[in-house]
């Protein structure tokens, strides 16, 4: 996950750890999201927790294009309630330069522009880095978690500075397409992760029941697949065949969006995410069906999809904080 510790993604992985029942988990901390993705991808981690998008800020672009460039199987998913502070050292009046991981600033745009319309917004790797600096500065205050102000020792000098009160952060938990064996698993002592993907099916298809690898879950599971697109450019109807491809199979999208395919200007790929699983015959027929919609310019990018995973959900009230998650 993305370190220091106190950041967001390091409560999101613990969480995720919790809730899957994994026991005698190593923790790694990495700079920023990229280092914390390939570290999976490289075998450096067994699996990473990494951002991908924000009720307020919407995707986080870097995560996007990582999972079309690397060899990355997505597993998971959480969503993290997010309660942004201002931690400093010192007082207010003192506040001369704000840090924050680039997402907290901007989820606190409008917050710091009304209070802090002189100071310097610069961005680090994390929130919790941007604590970590502050811890040794004056002047300068962190957009960050109430973790990372324990953690540092800052004084919480303001509490859900975000620009909206709900705001939540959803991360996906992946690991390397290849079998690989990670720093960890060599000797035997990780996570069989490489099964543990494949243990969702959606409900009505495949009744889950497993254990071993330290994951103990039971029940139906509702899935979601999630998969990356690139469709001809300016062909009429390319994206209205590809969404007919779910729609009249009665597949019901959870989200899509496009990312520019960095060869020319109006040129994108599809991100999109879907109810089923890769198993399922229904969804099968479908992603027969968009391959044969895909682009075929770059080929290997076609269609690539990357993986199905237990859909997040949370259990009773709508939010999602370490209190309530930590007694599931
Ligand atoms: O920097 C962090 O703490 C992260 O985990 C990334 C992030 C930043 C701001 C909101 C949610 C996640």
């Amino acid at each position: 996950m993305m370190g220091p510790e106190g950041s967001y993604s390091e409560r999101a992985a613990k969480l995720w750890a919790l809730k899957n029942g994994l026991r005698d988990v190593e923790f790694r901390y990495f700079a920023d999201i990229e280092d914390a993705f390939l570290a999976a991808v490289k075998g450096k981690a067994d699996i990473s927790v990494i951002p991908v998008e924000n009720s307020i800020e919407g995707s986080v672009g870097v995560t996007l294009d990582l999972l079309l460039e690397n060899g990355a199987v997505i597993i998971g998913e959480i969503v993290v309630k997010i309660e942004h502070c201002l931690l400093s050292k010192g007082g207010p009046e003192k506040i001369r330069v704000i840090l924050s991981h680039p997402q907290g600033l901007a989820q606190c745009r409008h917050f710091l522009k009304k209070h802090f319309p002189e100071a310097e917004l610069r961005s680090t790797g994390s929130t919790s880095h941007a604590a970590r600096l502050a811890g040794e500065f004056e002047e300068m205050a962190a957009i960050a978690s109430p973790e990372a102000a324990e953690r540092y020792g800052l004084k919480i000098l303001l509490s859900n500075v975000q620009d909206r009160k709900e705001n939540y952060t959803r991360f996906l938990v992946i690991r390397s397409e290849k079998k690989i064996p990670s720093d960890r698993t060599q000797g035997g002592a990780g996570v069989d992760m490489e099964s543990y993907s494949d243990s969702c099916m959606s409900s009505g298809h495949r009744l889950h029941s497993e254990s071993g690898a330290g994951i103990e879950r039971t029940g139906l599971s509702a899935c979601k697949t999630s998969l990356i697109v690139y469709l001809e450019k300016d062909r009429p109807g390319a994206l209205y065949e590809l969404l007919g491809a779910f729609a009249k199979r009665g597949i019901n999208l959870t989200k899509i969006e496009s990312r520019p395919s960095k060869k020319e200007l109006g040129d994108y790929y599809f991100y999109i995410d879907f109810e089923g699983h890769t198993g399922d015959a229904l969804i099968k027929d479908a992603l027969e069906d968009i391959k044969s919609k895909a682009g075929t310019k770059s080929k290997s990018n076609a269609l690539k999809v990357l993986g199905s995973y237990p859909a997040f959900k949370n259990s009773g009230s709508a939010s999602v904080n370490t209190e309530t998650q930590e007694t599931q």
